[in-house]
């Protein structure tokens, strides 16, 4: 319940955690080295964009549980890390939207009419009609790079300066954008066609330099850009070139490559680039909005268990879906299981699902397969956050199938795990609403609860093993409480799984191992 905010984040925020039992420690202005130094004493972490969370800070937030972002991007957070150390990352969706909008239509306007740099002439006392001529936004075509929430809210803003909208961004559908008025293009013929262009994608891989020496090639002579989104999309020597030689007409910026930006950046030179400092979201309501909504999602998760605005955690939010806690519980011992079952080099998981219930957990049900089978196979801790790249780490292949309705189970998981020629198998199912139970082992169908300590052998079906077995359990003063049996008639081979009611010595196990007929004898812990 230690909570250390960083950065300016309204004191709204510290209010509600303190005022739901936290305990909120607030530091500004916080130098990387104190950061550092003192992160391993709280749980969770509340920035804006000024904090840099690296993997440094992370590796140092030994009781990390949280990373929490009042405002959109995330790009300060260094999510991998977090990830691997199954931290949650959570920003606050929607909260600065307007504001960023608001602040590029001004940033737009200002460009297209050169308001501050003939404000500045003007309190010269200079008064020079001619020299700020600008153009009009009527009739012009405007494309929006990133159509996501404040790209949606610039577009309709604009449309009602008579601006014809086109945009390009990959994951909205073409009926969607039809929808606002808005026509979706690839990303050249954005260039192309558009006579103002403003940027509103996050800052990812295929969005780094985005706008650069090549594209300034197909754009239109006098293109004005606008980026309130992030620095590093524009690259920003290239922009400097295209502004010095006419290309783009205007250019503004409240973002930077590197913030706070340095007082040598040539576009700061450049009379037809305008500048803010990264205010796009600095509004009273914006500030108020992400400093609540970022408080009262992380209150939210810690009462109620209810994930909302985490950019890393689906799984985790999938597992709160009603029903799904009983498979989750499931995977998880299907997983250990076979983590103890299953030779230690192997190395390749496939996680089946079959059931129209289960068809849509299938992600979260992988996670929980590979925790159960991760806290068998090594030491450090694994959760649904972190448990896909702790399986990459661990060089475990990784694939999961949904199959057709199986015949005998309404919804069934089953785990096969590979090495070179051998494969072992598990399945299981909820019986009512959450009596989880074992029902296929390799080729052999059985039932039995998988809970405490559990003898599981194969032997060749012939009279005499099952008794010479319970004879050991009985010397070793062991009470059975469950015995599954399942056999394979064809081959003549059989599989016996026995709960017992205490733990079982490495002695036993051996002696179990060694009854004639016996080929293999494992012990299972759930
Ligand atoms: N300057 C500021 O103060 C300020 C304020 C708020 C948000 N922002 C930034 O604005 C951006 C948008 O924020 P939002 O809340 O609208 O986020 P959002 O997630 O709602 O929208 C981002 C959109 O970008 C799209 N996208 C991703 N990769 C793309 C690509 N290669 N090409 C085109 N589009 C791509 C996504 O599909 C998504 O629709 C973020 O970078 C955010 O950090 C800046
Ligand atoms: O991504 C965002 O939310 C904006 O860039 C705002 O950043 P800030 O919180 O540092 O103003």
């Amino acid at each position: 319940m230690k909570v250390l905010i960083t950065d300016g984040i309204d004191s709204q925020c510290a209010q509600i955690l303190k005022q739901n039992g936290f305990d909120v420690t607030e530091k500004p202005k916080i130098s990387k080295e104190e950061l550092k130094e003192i992160i391993g004493d709280f749980d969770k972490l509340i920035v804006r964009s000024a904090t840099k969370v690296t993997s440094e800070i992370i590796e140092a937030g030994k009781k990390l549980q949280l990373i929490g972002r009042a405002g959109a991007g995330v790009d300060n957070i260094d999510i991998e890390a977090a990830t691997r150390n199954g931290i949650i990352v959570m920003n606050t969706p929607g909260g600065n939207t307007i504001s960023a909008a608001e602040h590029t239509c001004a940033m737009m306007l200002s460009a297209a009419r050169l308001i501050p740099q003939a404000t500045a002439d003007l309190k010269q006392g200079n008064w020079n009609k001619t020299k700020f001529t600008g153009v009009e936004l009527e009739g012009k075509t405007l494309s929006i790079i990133g159509l996501g929430k404040i790209g949606r809210e610039v577009a309709s803003r604009m449309q009602a300066f008579g601006m014809k909208t086109i945009a390009y961004d990959p994951m909205i559908p073409d009926e969607f954008a039809a929808h606002l008025n808005i026509e979706l293009l690839p990303l050249h013929e954005n260039f192309i066609r558009a006579d103002f262009i403003t940027i509103h994608s996050s800052l990812n891989e295929s969005t780094r330099n985005l706008i650069s020496e090549g594209t300034f090639e197909l754009m239109k002579q006098g293109v004005i850009i606008v980026n309130c989104a992030r620095g590093g999309i524009i690259n920003e020597a290239d922009l400097a070139e295209a502004i010095e030689s006419g290309k783009v007409r205007a250019a503004a910026l409240d973002v930077f490559e590197t913030e706070p930006v340095k007082a040598d950046n040539p576009l700061l030179k450049l009379e037809r680039v305008i500048v803010t400092p990264h205010i796009a979201a600095s509004t009273n309501e914006a500030q108020e909005k992400v400093a609540v909504q970022i408080a009262e999602q992380i209150v939210e998760w810690k009462r109620r268990g209810k994930l909302e605005g985490a950019v890393n955690a689906s799984a985790v939010e999938l597992a709160q879906a009603p029903g799904v806690s009983a498979y989750l519980a499931l995977a998880e011992k299907l997983g250990a299981t076979l983590a103890q079952l299953a030779p230690s080099q192997a190395n390749k998981m496939t996680v089946f699902t079959s059931g129209e219930f289960l068809h849509k957990f299938n992600e979260v049900i992988t996670a929980a397969a590979l925790k159960g089978f991760l806290d068998v196979r090594q030491s450090k801790d694994t959760n649904y956050i972190n448990a896909f790249t702790m399986a990459k780490e661990c060089g475990i292949g990784l694939e999961q199938k949904f199959e057709k309705e199986n015949p005998d189970y309404t919804n069934l998981i089953r785990i096969e795990l590979e090495n070179g020629s051998e494969k072992r198998m598990i399945g299981g199912t909820v019986f009512g609403d959450k009596e989880i139970r074992i029902v296929m082992i390799d080729q052999f169908l059985v039932e039995f609860k998988p809970e405490g300590h559990i003898i599981i052998y194969n032997n060749i079906d012939k009279p005499g093993v099952i008794a010479h077995v319970t004879q050991l359990l009985l010397q070793h003063n062991l009470n059975v409480a469950y015995v599954a049996l399942s056999r394979d008639e064809e081959k003549k081979v059989a599989m016996t799984a026995i709960v017992v009611d205490g733990e079982v010595s490495d002695a036993l196990l051996q002696a179990v191992s060694s009854v004639n007929g016996v080929s293999s004898a494992n012990l299972v812990l759930l």
